[in-house]
């Protein structure tokens, strides 16, 4: 493809964005890929990586068109990124909106004046409400400043870029070590992470879906912060486990290696087409010891095997805004009114699955939010409608389950964040039933 063409393939990709608001643009951009298979691998890295710029940028973007007059359209935005955030000239941007059958039309007079304006200005500039300087939506500065105090900015900014690739080695193939040697030996370099005993974070972005370690079962793709989650459940093996919320079992499969296969652990969901996703992975990991359960309206498998679990894992549906760094897009389709509906459903979900601890067992609520009205205000208001259950500090559940040394965390709850932790935004809290 040409640069032209290019800017061109990325203007319409974000169009497709926008034409289906509430839908993922991870979703939109693959169905945009599989429609243009003439478009090679590195074309499609290329003009991938720009949108996300673009989508990641863009509460910052539309402000600066709004300062030099320019309608919110994809082809503005796109032109904008490439003054804003790529440092092109306006002889470049007039060079890349070339015109012709493949190409985007050329710049016409007030365009031209608009990227002049905007050549030299700063992407984050301090002219700009707080809000958008830190690129969050309006509605969510306050939760986040609540969450990080004095951090915000640095959080905010960590927030911007790309995440890294992590992976876990799966101790029921191998060691974390053998691992690293069967990716190095394909020519895909890893580091260790910093927290998580099985994590593995690939510096660079390599085809890992490809490699052999990956279909033999030695790693899954799992963001560290994930991982410590599992971890924290503190499962052990010939435990009985009840992966509440498990979606396409990321969390089972960690969780099913500390049991090393023996006990029980059951996978349920509302969503068939995610726990058949499962299926899968589970049969690579080489994991025996689970089972998987469809969560159906007026289902009474809650109420049969109430008191049977050691660990009861709730990965709760949330609003996702720890995850923001990798899905762009989310904070503009996320609304105050989905947090409001999240935080009833996890209200729901909690009161739903507390019968199924035994006593002494656990109950670990996660969210990859950074909202305290789905983390914090959730775990106090649980504890005040269950006072059969009682917390078990952060520390405490970290040093029974491994001799890792812990990621820095105050209080009772670990709470992870990308410029703190260099993982997603996550929160996990570690409840137990009293005996
Ligand atoms: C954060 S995702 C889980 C991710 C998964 N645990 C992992 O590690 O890959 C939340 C999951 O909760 C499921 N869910 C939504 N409502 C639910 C409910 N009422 N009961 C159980 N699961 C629910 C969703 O289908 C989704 O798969």
């Amino acid at each position: 493809m040409t640069p032209s063409a290019r800017i061109a393939a990325v203007i319409a990709l974000v169009a497709d964005v926008d034409a289906t608001p509430r839908r993922p643009a991870d979703a939109t951009a693959n169905d945009f890929f599989r429609g243009r298979r003439y478009i090679g691998s590195g074309d499609r890295r290329a003009v991938a990586e720009r949108a996300w710029g673009v989508l990641r940028q863009r509460l910052r973007l539309n402000w600066h068109l709004q300062q030099v007059g320019l309608p919110l359209e994809p082809r503005h935005l796109v032109m904008a990124h490439l003054v804003l955030a790529e440092g092109w000239t306006l002889d470049g941007v007039d060079q890349g909106y070339a015109g012709g059958r493949f190409n985007p039309p050329p710049l016409d007079p007030g365009e031209r004046r608009a990227v002049a304006a905007l050549a030299g200005r700063q992407l984050a500039s301090s002219d700009m409400p707080e809000a958008i300087r830190l690129n969050l939506p309006d509605w969510a500065l306050e939760p986040f400043r609540i969450r990080f105090g004095t951090e915000l900015a640095a959080e905010a900014e960590a927030m911007d870029s790309a995440a890294p690739l992590d992976l876990r080695a799966n101790l029921l193939r191998t060691t974390r070590e053998g691992a690293a040697a069967a990716l190095a030996a394909e020519g895909i370099p890893t580091e260790v992470t910093p927290w998580s005993p099985w994590g593995l974070r690939m510096p660079d972005r390599r085809p890992i879906l490809a490699s052999k370690a990956f279909a033999d079962g030695l790693v899954e793709i799992q963001d560290e912060g994930s991982q410590l989650i599992a971890l924290l459940t503190g499962a052990k093996p010939g435990m009985r486990v009840a992966d509440y919320c498990a979606g396409a079992a990321g969390k089972t499969l960690a969780v099913a290696a500390t049991m090393g296969n023996k006990g029980r652990i059951v996978a349920c969901d509302v969503s068939n087409t995610r726990l058949e996703g499962a299926v899968k992975r589970l049969r690579r990991a080489g994991v025996d010891n689970a089972e998987r359960h469809l969560l159906e309206p007026g289902d009474r498998w809650v109420k049969r095997r109430a008191g049977q679990f050691d660990r009861v894992l709730v990965d709760a549906p949330c609003t996702g805004t720890g995850t923001w760094r990798r899905n762009p897009d989310a904070r503009l389709r996320t609304t105050p009114r989905d947090v409001r509906e999240l935080a009833d459903k996890q209200r729901e979900i909690l009161d739903t699955t507390a019968p199924l601890v035994g006593k002494g067992g656990r109950l670990i609520y996660a969210t990859c939010s950074l909202l305290p009205e789905e983390n914090v205000a959730q775990v106090d208001n649980f504890l005040v409608r269950h006072p059969e259950f009682e917390t078990v500090p952060f520390l405490q559940a970290w040093q029974e389950a491994t001799d890792s040394p812990p990621p820095p965390v105050e209080g009772n709850w670990m709470q992870l964040s990308p410029h703190r932790h260099g993982t997603d935004g996550f929160f996990a809290a570690v409840l137990q039933r009293r005996a």
